[in-house]
């Protein structure tokens, strides 16, 4: 069932207390779930999206950045990005940032997991050992206007009766032509690639979306709301986990199966245990946040803030990995409007489009950002290889991605309120920046400090100038010819690859793919900070469930590479369990304790006016 408020748990033993509903911990707890007498507990920050249209209508996803749906973090001064601090979105939802997100389905390159397995010494994160789980998480399903999708993915790599549909763009826009069009034009440097979910990524195509008959597919909708109904399976909503507590010593090592949280910073606080795990899926930012606010984690850090280490462990929150995304605009010459433009430039248009998704789930209101995107290595003689070391996984891995738009979408600047226009997105993919998560303060209420570290090696601004310039020579295309006119605002004045790296400090963004802030190593070495089956360093009865885990960041979206390690990490911790695992004796059973009287305040809103909020800025924006 679902929860609103701790006070109002059912007196049960839960097995396993998940904390976090995204793509990892809504995956994990809902396949812990189908084993009937194992009671699982999800404990979630963020409030209930049901009947929240902006977070079913696919092409208003981006209008949920900056709203109560997103934690709204920032990030701390980036270096590469001229000391800029930039708005780090995370969703703040039932379903995490999957219920915010832009439901791009990448499963990442088959030389992206071989690296895991490698590096784990866990042959069980190779591509090879995945494909059944990739295949059990996904349901194929066809687009919202049922064309035609020959020679748009091929059918035999995908799944058909997982919990998470997918499918390809439901709406054709003017510039699928010219896209794929190009592809034939350039076939050497930019090849036709008829699905990047093959393990071989290279080339540019249709992107596939997690979209099920023109709606968001998120992990609330596809792992967590069918699973509510079963009995032994609770969500707790508005409820922040402050931290985990140890519960005992098994053979001297820590045992970590209490978990702390309240509703508010004023509280009332509570406390549970679990009987077999607690399962850490608070994302790439909070969960080693949560690890800090514990005592996990470099004593000389927690130190000074007066926590009280129980392992120490440095690696904690290092290693932090993103993709730095830049979006530079193009005018073009176009009698039907360019989509985005029409949309964002006229309200009464906006207006008709919801109504026909409300009635008939079609028109472009199903579609993402993008019909296509791709991705793309630097020539293997690169200047930038003479002194330094590829950090891409291999062949098969992308430098770069690069993403097509129907009109003006930017993250750095507004739009303007007239024109039409086509955006070049280009995306750092497989980055050699490396950045950290540190507590700020000692209050869970508090964001942590969050540094990216974007573009902050000499690679990865190397690479994004270079994925621009490939972007213009694409869009130099004969398929092109007469559409694209010139740059536009200040990407115009970009031109010499000085003035391209200047344009891209001052306007790279993210993409929002934090990762690797809690990586899994081989299970004797003394880096990282999860064991290759998931369980923490140095802990007993605790486990990390989410991108956090990742010990590269994929060369893609993350999510699909989020949903497969949480497949994956049922399966390990079913198997565990079911060979008589030994149990922490001072495990609770009782309903959770309110440790101090204060009541919370309510994060209830009206979801009239939430509404009437975020559709005034999707048109705006
Ligand atoms: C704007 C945006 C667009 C994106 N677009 C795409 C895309 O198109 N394709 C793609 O593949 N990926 C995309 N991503 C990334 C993708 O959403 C993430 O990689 C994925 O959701 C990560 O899963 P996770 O389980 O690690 O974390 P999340 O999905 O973020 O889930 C973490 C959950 O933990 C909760 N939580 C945090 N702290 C606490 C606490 N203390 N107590 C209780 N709960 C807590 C959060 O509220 C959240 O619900 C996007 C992300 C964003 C923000």
């Amino acid at each position: 069932a679902l929860y609103t408020h701790p006070s109002d748990l059912p007196q049960k033993n839960y097995d396993f207390i998940v904390v976090g509903s995204g793509a990892g911990g809504g995956a994990v707890a809902s396949r812990l779930s189908e084993v009937s007498g194992v009671n699982v507990l999800v404990i979630e920050a963020g409030i209930n999206v049901d009947g929240v249209i902006p977070t079913e209508v696919p092409f208003l996803g981006p209008s949920l950045i900056g709203t109560p749906f997103d934690w709204n973090f920032t990030t701390t001064p980036q270096t590469g990005l001229d000391g800029r601090s930039i708005l780090y979105s995370r969703g703040f939802a039932l379903g995490g940032s999957t219920s915010i997100h832009f439901m791009v389905y990448t499963r990442g390159s088959q030389d992206d997991f071989d690296r895991w397995a490698n590096v784990t010494g866990d042959s069980g994160w190779s591509w090879q050992a995945l494909q059944p789980y990739f295949k059990k998480m996904e349901k194929l399903v066809t687009p919202a206007d049922n064309h035609n999708t020959t020679g748009e993915l091929v059918t035999s790599l995908h799944g058909d009766s997982g919990p998470l549909s997918v499918s390809l763009p439901g709406f054709p826009l003017v510039t699928d032509s010219k896209v794929i069009g190009a592809t034939s034009d350039l076939p050497a440097q930019f090849p036709f690639n008829e699905d990047m979910n093959s393990g071989n990524t290279i080339g540019i195509g249709w992107v596939q979306y997690t979209i099920d008959n023109g709606e968001r597919a998120s992990s609330y909708t596809a792992y967590i709301k069918p699973a509510l109904a079963r009995s032994n399976f609770d969500v707790l909503i508005n409820t922040r986990v402050t931290k985990v507590i140890q519960t005992g010593n098994e053979s001297g090592v820590p045992i970590f199966r209490g978990v702390q949280f309240a509703p508010s910073s004023s509280g009332p606080f509570y406390s549970l245990n679990a009987t077999k795990e607690v399962i850490l899926s608070a994302g790439a930012v909070q969960t080693p946040q949560i690890l800090l606010l514990s005592g996990i984690g470099s004593s000389k850090d927690l130190q000074p803030l007066g926590i009280n280490t129980i392992v120490d462990n440095p690696n904690v929150g290092t290693n932090f990995q993103d993709h730095a995304l830049l979006s530079s605009p193009f005018t073009v010459n176009t009698t039907a409007q360019t989509t985005f433009d029409a949309i964002g430039q006229n309200a009464t248009f906006a207006g008709e489009l919801l109504s026909q998704w409300q009635s008939s789930r079609t028109g472009e209101f199903v579609l993402g950002p993008a019909n296509q995107l791709g991705w793309l290595r630097l020539p293997s003689n690169a200047s930038i290889f003479d002194n330094t070391t590829d950090p891409s996984a291999g062949p098969t891995s992308g430098h770069y991605e690069l993403i097509f738009t129907d009109g003006f979408v930017s993250f750095a600047v507004p739009s303007p309120s007239s024109g039409q226009f086509f955006s070049l997105f280009t995306n750092v993919v497989s980055p050699s920046s490396r950045g950290t998560i540190k507590l700020n303060t000692t209050s869970p209420f508090d964001a942590p400090l969050i540094d990216p570290g974007l573009l902050s090696s000499d690679f990865d601004i190397f690479t994004m100038r270079e994925a621009i310039k490939a972007g213009k020579q694409f869009l130099g295309a004969k398929s092109f010819d007469g559409f694209i006119l010139e740059p536009f605002g200040a990407f115009a004045d970009a031109v010499t690859d000085d003035q391209i790296e200047a344009y891209a400090r001052n306007f790279t963004t993210t993409v929002w793919h934090p990762t690797c802030s809690a990586s899994m190593t081989a299970r004797n070495s003394s880096q990282g900070v999860l064991n290759p089956d998931l369980t923490v360093k140095g802990t007993v009865g605790l486990r990390v469930v989410d991108a956090s885990a990742f010990p590269f960041v994929t060369a893609s979206h993350p999510q699909t590479a989020v949903y497969v390690l949480a497949e994956r990490a049922a399966d390990l911790i079913k198997a565990d369990y079911a060979s008589n695992a030994t149990q922490d004796p001072s495990s609770s059973t009782s309903k959770p304790n309110a440790a101090t009287g204060v009541s919370s305040g309510s994060d209830t809103m009206l979801i009239g006016s939430l509404l009437a909020t975020l559709m005034t800025y999707v048109f705006l924006h």
